[in-house]
């Protein structure tokens, strides 16, 4: 793991558009598409701002997300929400949205359905993750009920519920996250930097986002 400290937010999100970005571009070079996975949460949007401008050939990336809340898109909770509105907006809309949601009632019931769209985009090109103080990334969570087939198992997609998250998530898999060619982390705050320094202590099934740190880039900023 690389860690990359940034003197504040604003300066570290613009930043790390120009590298997703920059990213994106050496794909496009020598090859016909690219992939893209990015988180929803509170941290990302600000990347999205800058990121949706950069003077790349969009109509070639497929955009995700890396975990969805199961919860339709008019929620504000909904991860799809954010994505449409703060990503695939400005020069980025005529990217292709690769869906984690679709209207059921359970993610077990389109997991068939959603994984021929993640299978068509993987190994995902460039991926984003965040990262909760619980330790849990995209939503592989400690103490998730399919928690062991997230961090081991051969499904792109796995459907999870866990005490710290209020809905069903639907998240792709370790294995999905350690394929991706190049892969980034983004955390604010004291807080997170602890619990990242933590989970380099700790077993993933305590802290999930230590089964994907090798060869990630962190990116952290105070405040
Ligand atoms: O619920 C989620 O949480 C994580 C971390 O979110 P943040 O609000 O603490 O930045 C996020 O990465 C994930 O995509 C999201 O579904």
């Amino acid at each position: 793991m690389k860690l990359i400290e940034y003197p504040d937010k604003e300066m570290m999100m613009m930043r790390l558009a120009d590298i997703l970005a920059s990213e994106l571009e050496d794909v496009l070079l020598t090859q016909d598409s690219a992939s893209l996975a990015v988180p929803g949460g509170t941290t990302p949007g600000p990347v999205f701002d800058s990121l949706c401008g950069a003077p790349l050939d969009w109509s070639r990336v497929s955009v995700m997300l890396t975990d969805e809340r199961w919860v339709p898109e008019g929620s504000g909770r909904s991860n799809t929400r954010l994505l449409r509105g703060r990503l695939l907006t400005g020069r980025a809309a005529s990217a292709t949205l690769v869906p984690l949601y679709a209207d059921a009632e359970h993610p077990e019931d389109m997991l068939d359905e959603l994984n021929t769209g993640i299978e068509k985009a993987t190994p995902i090109s460039v991926m984003l993750l965040g990262m909760g103080a619980d330790m849990h990334t995209a939503s592989i969570f400690p103490g998730a009920d399919n928690l062991e087939a997230a961090l081991t198992g051969d499904s792109n997609l796995v459907a999870m519920r866990a005490p710290g998250a209020p809905e069903p998530r639907i998240t792709l898999s370790a294995k999905v996250i350690n394929a991706a060619i190049n892969r980034h982390i983004v955390i604010v705050g004291a807080e997170k930097k602890e619990a990242l320094e933590r989970a380099q202590t700790l077993p993933a099934t305590e802290a999930p986002v230590s089964a994907i740190l090798q060869g990630t880039t962190v990116h952290w900023a105070e405040k």
